[in-house]
């Protein structure tokens, strides 16, 4: 996309109106009395709108559960072609089954410069997963690198999409409105929700969690109280904006892990007005109000649970997006950095910008875009240097704000594709960050 493309969608990513709060039972309408009062489906909808409910959850589930958004477009969904395969790229989906499960600790560079030319679906890349996209369980990491805003549309049947933006802002433009995500915020779209990835920088790099299992909600915050970690009011979501465009638009859609492809006579992004909980939103990770430990110990990292995916088991999560945020460490007689540690839950981690304060053994290591795989059980923690630096610290408060570090934690191993398995920038040498870690022992 040329300079003037890009600075056209930032001018209009700077203007953006939103509405604010997680969950909330949202309204907009783009032009006045477009919205239904007092219905969803009357027998004419207003303006000559189509009315159309998009469900994420099953008609009948509990009312804390349960998600729908009814949105009134200028042509419905069922309106168009049958759906061809087309090329998957180098996206994938779950069940991943094509590599042997690795117990080994693993550390990606990031990716190489994608082709020129290439959009953010094309860009792609799929690391591994676990769970089954047909069955509505487990997730799957995805990287991707781009220098093209897509003139396609994008939606996916098979779960929701954390987007983690690292390098370069992005425009989405949804069928609810337009969202503005920058590195160190990150975006939802729904189960479903159609969307755009414009470009508002020459290039794009991140990070994308689908979650195939119940959509990601703010955690319970317990004997934290009614405030604290991600604040409801801070999930914005977009006013509506619709495309009126006739014309020729690609149309893209993931099912049970394929690409299928269909080209319509209009822009799908045609929504006028909508109402309901089935909506995108961005949040600023910056935001995130971090709580610790201000006595002694490092506290588990679940404090520092931006959203979670719950499963049937209480407490036990289809995957947690966890942010590693700036903060005070203040911790008397104790070793402050993550500490050493063996997790049933398996943790991919990447990183947004700066350093990570587990892994301060100098370049090449850890790396903003780059990412590491501690499956289910691995024994990690902090690199030598790291360990040998923060054992003899002056325990004086400290403050960490040289970075943005995230996990997603999921209840089940992440089963790499073969491309993440043979990648040439998978690290070969990444064991040796726990070479050397002396023998202290003195009966
Ligand atoms: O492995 C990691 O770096 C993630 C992590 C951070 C932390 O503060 C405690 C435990 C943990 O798994
Ligand atoms: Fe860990």
């Amino acid at each position: 996309m040329s300079g003037t493309g890009n600075e056209q969608a930032r001018k209009t990513a700077e203007a953006l109106d939103h509405l604010s709060g997680f969950g909330n039972e949202h309204s907009s309408e783009a032009l006045p009395g477009a919205l239904p009062v007092g219905r969803n489906s009357p027998q004419r909808a207003p303006l000559g709108l189509y009315a159309e409910q998009l469900s994420g959850s099953a008609f009948t589930e509990p009312r804390h559960a349960n998600r729908r958004s009814w949105l009134y477009r200028i042509r419905p969904s069922a309106a168009h072609p049958p759906f061809t395969r087309t090329d998957n790229g180098a996206l994938r989906g779950a069940p991943f089954t094509e590599t042997v499960p690795d117990p080994n600790r693993l550390r990606w560079d990031p990716l190489p410069e994608p082709p020129r030319g290439t959009d953010f679906l094309a860009g792609l890349w799929t690391l591994g997963g676990n769970g089954d996209a047909a069955q509505r369980t487990g997730m799957a990491v995805h990287l991707y690198a781009a220098d093209t805003s897509m003139t396609r549309v994008f939606g996916d049947s098979d779960g929701e999409l954390l987007i983690v933006p690292q390098q370069g802002g992005l425009l989405l433009r949804t069928e609810f409105g337009l969202l503005r995500a920058e590195p160190g915020h990150i975006a939802l779209i729904p189960r479903g929700v159609r969307f755009r990835v414009e470009l508002l920088d020459a290039t794009a790099r991140g990070y994308v969690c689908e979650n195939y299992g119940r959509p990601f909600v703010l955690p319970d915050l317990g004997p934290i109280g009614a405030n604290g970690l991600a604040n409801p009011r801070d999930f914005l979501a977009p006013v509506a904006a619709y495309e009126d465009v006739t014309g020729p638009v690609e149309v893209v859609n993931k099912f049970c892990g394929n690409l299928w492809s269909a080209t319509y006579d209009h822009s799908p992004l045609d929504v006028v007005a909508w109402h309901g909980n089935h909506v995108p939103y961005v949040y600023d990770l910056r935001r995130f109000n971090v709580l610790g430990s201000i006595s002694y110990d490092h506290p588990d990292p679940s404090v520092f649970t931006v959203l979670t995916s719950p499963s049937d088991t209480p407490g036990l999560a289809g995957v947690d997006f966890v942010v590693f945020a700036p903060r005070w460490l203040v911790g008397e007689d104790t070793f402050r950095p993550p500490y050493f540690h063996r997790n049933v839950m398996s943790e991919y981690m990447g990183l947004i910008e700066g350093a990570y304060d587990a892994k301060t053994g100098g370049q090449g290591g850890f790396v903003p875009g780059g990412g590491s795989l501690h499956n289910m059980m691995s024994a990690h923690g902090p690199d030598r240097d790291t360990f040998e630096r923060a054992s003899s610290a002056d325990l004086v408060p400290q403050k960490i704000d040289d970075g943005l570090a995230f996990m997603f934690e999921t209840r089940w191993p992440v089963t790499l594709t073969p491309a993440a398995a043979t990648a040439d920038h998978l690290q070969p040498e990444y064991d040796r960050v726990w070479q050397g870690l002396e023998r202290h022992f003195r009966p």
